[in-house]
């Protein structure tokens, strides 16, 4: 197999669980194929123990969704998969179901860059149950990995509170496709640019970076190395200055700012990629100072993350750009979101929707019933609550009581009337046909940064976050309590 050439081409739609393949074949065996169903995609808890979450990856949903068929290639080999008795796996007309199977959901999500909470849900897929079930894995696999990355990378730029964060993750990251996503999340997530120069090509994100210690010592001196790497970028040079001695490194890329001062040009800066980061940075900014190149910037890397940018901070290190590969693409503290695509509905043959629910042990894990939405409210150009409520229900203006879906003592009282409101939920694809106009990186990573400035500062602390107010509308509240009752009692009646 060509790996760049055959991994990426041609259909996608087996990037799917078997199951959903097996589920998509009893289906149609049923007769419920085109039974029309809806599902959310949400998460339970923000990763990194955190306070807020940032929505990636709608793009390549969008990009999905288009192009989900089954081209011949895909068809052939499901055609040639056998059950246990030798005889073939799916019958043939299931295959031609698929083979003709176009796209018709309705989705709705949150646009990316949006701040999510827990439980409210980040897409929402409405369609023939069959559509609606093979889509679960590959959604969730694209939202999943985006979501976290872009995450991350915005705990670790607020940590650098506005300064640059340069991703330079390429080399340790989760192969070729994840270090392409993270590439990109990470700069809906606030970075400033990437040295993955193919996510450059792909996605439109300025590309940027230094020189490795392999450059200085293919010479026979580090200053030497500077001087050649001073001509051939004589307006880009940020010396890597820890190969031998990193004070006298600062004084060699001194020196060689000088000659280009001569020349009319200017030094940018130093990196720094070893030892004490906050003593050699301070050493260097007072000797860069001396020299009379104060807007010389520090770039610092090694193993940085959200909580050792934080610490470099509070020992007034002189770092003014920060490099951060590994523990950003691979968000290394947790490896995975954990969103989850629930079923929620499912419409009679008199086209009425019967919400459903799954009744768990854990409170926790007892989904939210019925077609609804997320409605944020703000007060001042503050978000102060989410609620989610059925579609179609009018909050009027006695307002409404949100609850909190795990703990149903927490409420909180909405008047409408005295705050501004946002639907969360966009719309994206009607009957199939993308009504959603993908917004360029740029906008996305503005959205992002838009977003952020409208929580309080409480929510985006990195530890112990103080928890963002999210409901269900009282009416949703009661409806999933009813169904979780009846649910109980039909299992008590069977015991
Ligand atoms: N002032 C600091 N406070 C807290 N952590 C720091 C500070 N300076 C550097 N670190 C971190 O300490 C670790 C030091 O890494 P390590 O022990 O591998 O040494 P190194 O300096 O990278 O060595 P090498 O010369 O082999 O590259 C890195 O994770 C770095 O980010
Ligand atoms: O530490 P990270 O957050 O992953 O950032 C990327 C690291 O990759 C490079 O080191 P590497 O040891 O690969 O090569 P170099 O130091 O020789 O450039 C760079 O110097 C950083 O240390
Ligand atoms: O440009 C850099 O300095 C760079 C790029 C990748 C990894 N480490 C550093
Ligand atoms: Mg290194």
């Amino acid at each position: 197999m060509k790996i760049t050439k055959d991994l990426y081409t041609g259909s996608l739609a087996l990037l799917t669980d078997f199951y959903q393949l097996t589920m998509a074949y009893a289906y149609w065996k049923a007769g419920k194929g085109d039974q029309e169903a809806v599902f959310n995609l949400f998460f339970r808890k923000h990763p990194f123990n955190g306070g807020f979450t940032v929505a990636a990856g709608l793009e390549y949903v969008v990009d999905y969704c288009r192009n989900f068929r089954f081209e011949k290639q895909d068809i052939d080999y499901l055609a040639g998969m056998k059950a246990p008795d030798g005889s073939p796996q799916f019958e043939k007309g299931f295959l031609d179901y698929l083979s003709e199977m176009r796209f018709s959901c309705d989705i709705e999500a949150v646009e990316e860059g949006t701040i999510v909470f827990p439980n409210a849900p980040m897409l929402r897929v409405k369609g023939p149950l069959i559509q609606c079930q093979l889509l679960e894995t590959p959604l969730l696999n694209i939202l999943n990995f985006q979501t976290l990355i872009a995450t991350k990378a915005a705990r670790i730029t607020l940590a650098a509170k506005g300064e640059p964060v340069l991703e330079f993750g390429l080399r340790r990251a989760q192969g070729i496709d994840g270090a392409l996503a993270a590439s990109r999340a990470a700069f809906i997530g606030g970075c400033t640019s990437t040295s993955n120069v193919m996510a450059g090509r792909l996605f439109g994100i300025p590309v940027s970076g230094t020189h490795a210690h392999s450059w200085i010592m293919s010479f026979e001196t580090e200053l030497e190395a500077f001087e050649a790497y001073a001509d051939a970028f004589p307006y880009q040079s940020v010396f890597l200055v820890d190969t031998y001695d990193t004070i006298q490194g600062v004084k060699n890329a001194i020196k060689v700012g000088e000659k280009l001062r001569s020349m009319g040009k200017e030094l940018i800066g130093i990196r720094i990629d070893s030892g004490d980061l906050a003593y050699f940075s301070n050493q260097a900014r007072e000797l860069l100072d001396q020299a009379g190149f104060p807007n010389a910037k520090i770039v610092a890397s090694n193993d940085l993350d959200e909580y050792l940018i934080s610490s470099l901070k509070t020992q007034e290190a002189s770092i003014n750009v920060w490099g951060v590969g590994t523990k950003l693409v691979t968000a290394f503290d947790q490896p995975a979101l954990g969103a989850v695509y629930k079923l929620s509905g499912i419409k009679s043959p008199e086209g009425e929707w019967i919400p459903k629910i799954k009744v768990s042990q854990q409170s926790l894990k007892i989904n939210i019933p019925g077609v609804h939405n997320v409605r944020r409210y703000f007060s001042g150009g503050k978000a102060v609550a989410d609620m989610i409520y059925l579609e179609g229900q009018e909050v009027d203006s006695k307002g409404t009581v949100i609850i909190d879906p795990i703990d149903a003592t927490r409420r909180k009282r909405i008047m409408p009337a005295f705050y501004q409101s946002e639907e969360l939920l966009k719309p994206i694809f009607e009957k199939g046909k993308k009504v959603y106009k993908c917004p360029d990186i740029q906008s996305i990573r503005k959205r992002t940064q838009d977003q952020l400035k409208t929580f309080d500062k409480t929510h985006k602390r990195l530890v112990n976050p103080h928890v963002y107010p999210v409901g269900l509308e009282e009416n949703l509240h009661h409806l999933r309590m009813d169904l979780v009752l009846k649910a109980k009692e039909i299992e008590d009646e069977s015991n």
